[in-house]
């Protein structure tokens, strides 16, 4: 679990966040959405330790981030997956060498015990027989399911994903979010994913924080979202055409 208490961050005299608080759960897939510039970005670099606070509490599993000397930050960074934007794979190096980084980087583990282990994760990920391929030989989707399993490798208690759907089709989309579930479930991890994709808010929002002028202006799940009457969320919702079709059809019935 992660808890935020009462978070500042702002650069040049402007606030960016102005106190939030939330609660990101274990073995959930938790979302923060919020329009471009609401400052998602920064909440999440804030929560990795890339950016100080102004003021307020980043909380994992009992135990203050601001708190710990540089040795147990290193501990906790062993402790954390990240999944980014655009894959981010390494393009010189193969699909297999790309998972065996981080437990080359951050594990004891000798060659053999790297590549099985390797192996298991592309087992997982529905990726066998793509170890020699470079990134390039591959699909996006396989990019992203790589990336995915590069940054479960090292058996994170938390999961970050940055956008992990972007430059996906929606099927491909839906694929990469239910294996980001999955994982989470059944690894018991506490994922925090950055998303704009409302079809993934359906999906996989389990809990959801919505970030408005530096605040959490409404939290929730996928089950409740469509029936707030706040405005700025049905504002962000209803900005999809296609939601803003489904909600008149629902109002009228259908
Ligand atoms: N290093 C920085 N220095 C100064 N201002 C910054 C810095 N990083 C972010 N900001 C500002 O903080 C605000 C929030 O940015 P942020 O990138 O967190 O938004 P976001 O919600 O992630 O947007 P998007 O969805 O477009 O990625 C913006 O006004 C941005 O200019």
């Amino acid at each position: 679990m992660i808890e935020i208490k009462n978070l500042y961050k702002g650069f040049n005299e402007e606030a960016v966040l102005k106190g939030i608080n939330a609660t990101f759960e274990q073995g959930k897939t938790n979302m923060i959405i919020g329009a471009s510039g609401s400052g998602k970005s920064v909440f999440l670099k804030n929560m990795l330790g890339l950016f100080e606070p102004d003021d307020g509490e980043i909380i994992y599993s009992g135990e203050s981030l601001l708190d710990m000397d540089i040795d147990r930050k290193s501990e906790l960074r062993k402790e954390m997956g990240m999944l980014f934007q655009h894959s981010a794979l390494f393009d010189s190096m193969t699909v297999e060498e790309n998972i065996m980084f981080p437990l080359r980087m951050f594990s004891r583990m000798k060659l053999a015990e790297r590549r099985e282990r390797a192996n298991e994760i592309l087992e997982r990920v529905n990726l066998v027989n793509l170890n020699k391929k470079m990134p390039s030989e591959i699909s996006g989707g396989q990019q992203k399911r790589v990336a995915l399993g590069r940054a479960i490798a090292n058996n994170p208690q938390y999961l970050f994903c940055d956008e992990p759907n972007s430059g996906l089709d929606p099927k491909t989309a839906t694929v990469i979010d239910q294996l980001i579930q999955e994982i989470t479930h059944e690894r018991n991890i506490t994922t925090v994913i950055i998303s704009h994709d409302m079809n993934s808010v359906m999906e996989i929002g389990e809990t959801i924080v919505f970030l408005k002028d530096g605040l959490i202006a409404w939290e929730g799940s996928n089950k409740e979202i469509f029936k707030t009457d706040n405005e700025a969320v049905t504002d962000f919702v209803y900005s999809s055409d296609l939601f803003k079709k489904v909600r008149i059809a629902q109002n009228e019935g259908f």
